[in-house]
């Protein structure tokens, strides 16, 4: 059937094209340009600030963007509003519970609100309970619950009424460590059947639960790749030590496909070097070679892989202003 608007199994199910959103002269997110395909769980990450909270409060429709739009199964944010809150389940940083509702009430009001119809609602309460862990505080008062269930009462909100994207902003905030390892595979075990975006700050986490991620810093997006890949951006580290008569961080610096030098220390004749590589770049044998040319000695030659909080690090780092952009003297 026809039915005059974009057909989801063709397009993403989540796509987002420029999307800015403007707060007086400065701009919590500039040109945000992203998709999602349908069944899958892309990691939303950024340091604080970034853009996340702004970016997932319009895409589940509950403020306009300044310009650019973004579409949820085919339905605009902005001009089909209700159309895409019917679709989406949002977990927001604050959870909208009702602390003197038990967890049961609770879910059935949120249940009717979403529209599920009566008769549904017993089953979608059921399987809603049963996957977040909830059957044995269906009848607690919300008030009552560790942060922890709290947390889960806040997933639990956001699929109730079985909606085909679910959008989590920082869902592993505050939890201990057993309660991250729920929360996580709550989200993974979404995969496939929902369309998940869920926002974090920590790429290790990240990387546990989705295949892809989007990076933002300072309102921009930084890197959009599946996270296998982000380790390979990485570059190389090298950890040299190295005796002889000259310094080499000059020679080293000045070698092909070196991203950084930094020298560790320094006793008598003998350097300690860090060096990374430029993205993929094995460049141990260069180094070795460049080593021996200047005379010196090679004592020590390790390789590893940065970790992927130093990747995060590097690739959020803050952006220098523009000449335009900065404060008047
Ligand atoms: N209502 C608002 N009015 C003015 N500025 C705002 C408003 N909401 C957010 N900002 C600013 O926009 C920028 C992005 O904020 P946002 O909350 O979207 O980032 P975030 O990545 O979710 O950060 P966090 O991890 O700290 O929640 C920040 O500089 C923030 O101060």
């Amino acid at each position: 059937m026809l039915t005059g608007r974009p057909i989801p199994s063709v397009l993403g199910m989540i796509e987002v094209e420029q999307l800015t959103q403007q707060y007086g002269a400065r701009a919590a997110i500039q040109d945000l340009t992203f998709r999602v395909e349908a069944g899958e769980i892309l990691g939303f990450l950024g340091p604080n600030g970034a853009g996340k909270t702004t970016t997932l409060r319009i895409l589940a429709a509950a403020q306009p963007a300044s310009r650019g739009t973004a579409r949820i199964a085919g339905w605009d944010v902005h001009r089909q509003a209700q159309a895409v809150r019917q679709r989406i389940g949002y977990l927001p940083e604050i959870p909208p519970l009702y602390p003197e509702m038990t967890v049961q009430a609770y879910l059935s009001f949120v249940a009717r609100l979403k529209g599920v119809v009566a008769g549904d609602r017993p089953q979608r309460l059921a399987e809603t309970l049963q996957r977040c862990g909830l059957n044995d505080r269906a009848q607690t008062p919300i008030r009552k619950l560790s942060k922890g269930y709290r947390q889960r009462v806040g997933l639990a909100q956001a699929i109730v009424h079985d909606p085909p994207v679910i959008l989590l902003d920082e869902p592993t905030v505050g939890l201990d460590p057993r309660q991250l390892q729920e929360v996580r595979s709550l989200i993974r075990s979404l995969a496939g059947e929902k369309t998940v975006i869920f926002s974090s700050h920590i790429l290790s986490e990240v990387s546990q639960v989705s295949d892809r991620v989007v990076i933002l810093n300072q309102g921009r997006l930084v890197t959009t790749t599946a996270t296998r890949e982000l380790l390979q951006q990485g570059g190389w580290h090298y950890r040299l030590e190295v005796s002889g008569d000259r310094n080499p961080l000059a020679v080293l610096q000045s070698l092909d496909g070196v991203q950084s030098v930094q020298m560790q220390a320094q006793t008598g004749d003998r350097w300690i070097i860090s060096l990374t590589s430029q993205a993929d770049q094995e460049i141990g044998a260069a180094i070795a070679a460049t080593i021996q040319q200047q005379g010196g000695q090679l004592w020590e030659l390790r390789r590893d892989r940065p970790s992927l909080e130093e990747i995060f690090l590097r690739l959020t780092a803050p952006v220098p202003l523009n000449p335009s952009e900065e404060p008047a003297e």
